[in-house]
């Protein structure tokens, strides 16, 4: 079959590779459908050794399922599904209350993190991985697995502060930030901000529901500001879906005082959080910081009803297999909007 392999550090490649068999407890899924995720960048972009190298990316699934392993029960060739891409162990405190996003014996175990993923016409899953999607486009429900779940994640980790009327400054309108947008639309009645470098970000912003687009620069603070109030007012919420210093240093001089940064942007910004010894203190007093990582696997059976309610519809760009390097090429440069979703 044909695949799209990490080869070697920072470089992708589609290849030929022996089309694997779903073992005991395990499905040979037909991928219909995989979502290019920025992770997958800093997954190339990653030091040798940190992940299995050949590797097949994609760790955002949906697909056809079209053959059952040994011992699988409830799943049939031809059934649909999306794919929950985290494989934690099974056994620690934290994988038995359904908390296998914070897995404390494989901590970024799974499909196209640990083992190959989804860029390929197929991929083997353990069954116990598998969602079902009821009538949802394949192409939608790839993404609703990472792009969609992690956002919501999010925002459940913030629920208690997103009352009625609390504002909830979102900084990174990408494939996550587009659907974090909606997520808080159909779940809450907080006031949104959207803050982004790209105006065609904000534009996609504005059309899932955002209140407001501030677009990033060296005055987005005061800016934001304006919207939230200074400190000690500011934003209740701060969902960073960039993680890089200028980010956090937004987040940190919005957020409110008793107000709550989610971190969720991978990209290598320092977010210092010493509020006692700093004069001015780094972040307001009783600020949570929380560092969230996707999400569980009753969740995304939450975020599917999303989306089979027509409340959350990922903006997708289609991809072939083979033109999977380009999409990730072009995510790199900032000129996808919404989510690349490969079709092998
Ligand atoms: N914590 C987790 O579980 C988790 C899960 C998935 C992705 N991620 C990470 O989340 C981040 C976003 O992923 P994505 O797939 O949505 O990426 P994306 O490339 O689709 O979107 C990023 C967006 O951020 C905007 N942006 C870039 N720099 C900015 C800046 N300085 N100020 C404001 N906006 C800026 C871009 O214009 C783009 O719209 C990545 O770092 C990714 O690795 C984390
Ligand atoms: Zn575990």
């Amino acid at each position: 079959m044909r695949a799209v392999r990490m080869t070697a550090p920072g470089v992708l490649e589609q290849v030929e590779v022996p089309t694997p068999a779903a073992g005991p407890g395990e499905v040979l899924l037909r991928v219909g459908a995989v979502g290019a995720c920025h992770s997958d960048l800093h997954i190339l972009d990653a030091p040798a050794g940190l992940f299995p190298m050949p590797m097949t990316l994609g760790h955002e699934i949906a697909g056809t399922v079209d053959q059952a392993g040994p011992g699988v029960t409830g799943w049939t060739a031809g059934d649909r599904a999306a794919v929950y891409g985290i494989i934690g162990c099974g056994r620690c405190r934290a994988c038995l209350r359904g908390a296998e996003n914070q897995c404390r014996v494989v901590p970024v175990g799974g499909i196209g993190l640990s083992r190959d993923g989804g860029l390929a016409e197929h991929v083997v899953v353990p069954a116990s991985r598998l969602l079902h999607i009821g009538e949802l486009d394949l192409t939608q429900a790839a993404p609703l697995t990472d792009a969609g779940l992690t956002p919501y994640h999010a925002v459940e980790l913030a629920r208690e502060r997103l009352r009625p009327g609390t504002s909830c400054v979102v900084i990174g309108i990408g494939g996550l930030g587009h659907m974090a947008v909606q997520i808080l639309v159909a779940t809450t009645a907080v006031r949104i901000i959207a803050v982004d470098t790209s105006v065609a970000a904000l534009d996609l912003a504005s059309r899932m529901g955002a209140h407001e687009v501030v677009q990033a620069g060296p005055d987005s603070v005061d800016r934001i500001r304006a919207l939230v109030g200074p400190p000690p007012d500011g934003a209740d919420v701060v969902l960073d879906f960039v993680g890089a210093d200028p980010t956090v240093t937004t987040a940190r001089q919005v957020v409110a005082t008793g107000g709550q940064v989610l971190l969720v942007g991978l990209a290598g910004g320092t977010l210092p959080v010493r509020p006692v010894a700093d004069e001015p203190p780094t972040l307001p007093l009783e600020t949570a910081v929380e560092v969230p990582f996707w999400g569980t696997r009753a969740e995304l059976q939450e975020v599917i009803a999303l989306a089979r309610a027509g409340q959350l519809q990922a903006d997708v760009q289609t991809f072939a297999l083979a033109d999977a390097p380009e999409a990730y090429d072009l995510l790199r440069r900032g000129e996808i909007h919404g989510r690349a979703v490969i079709v092998p």
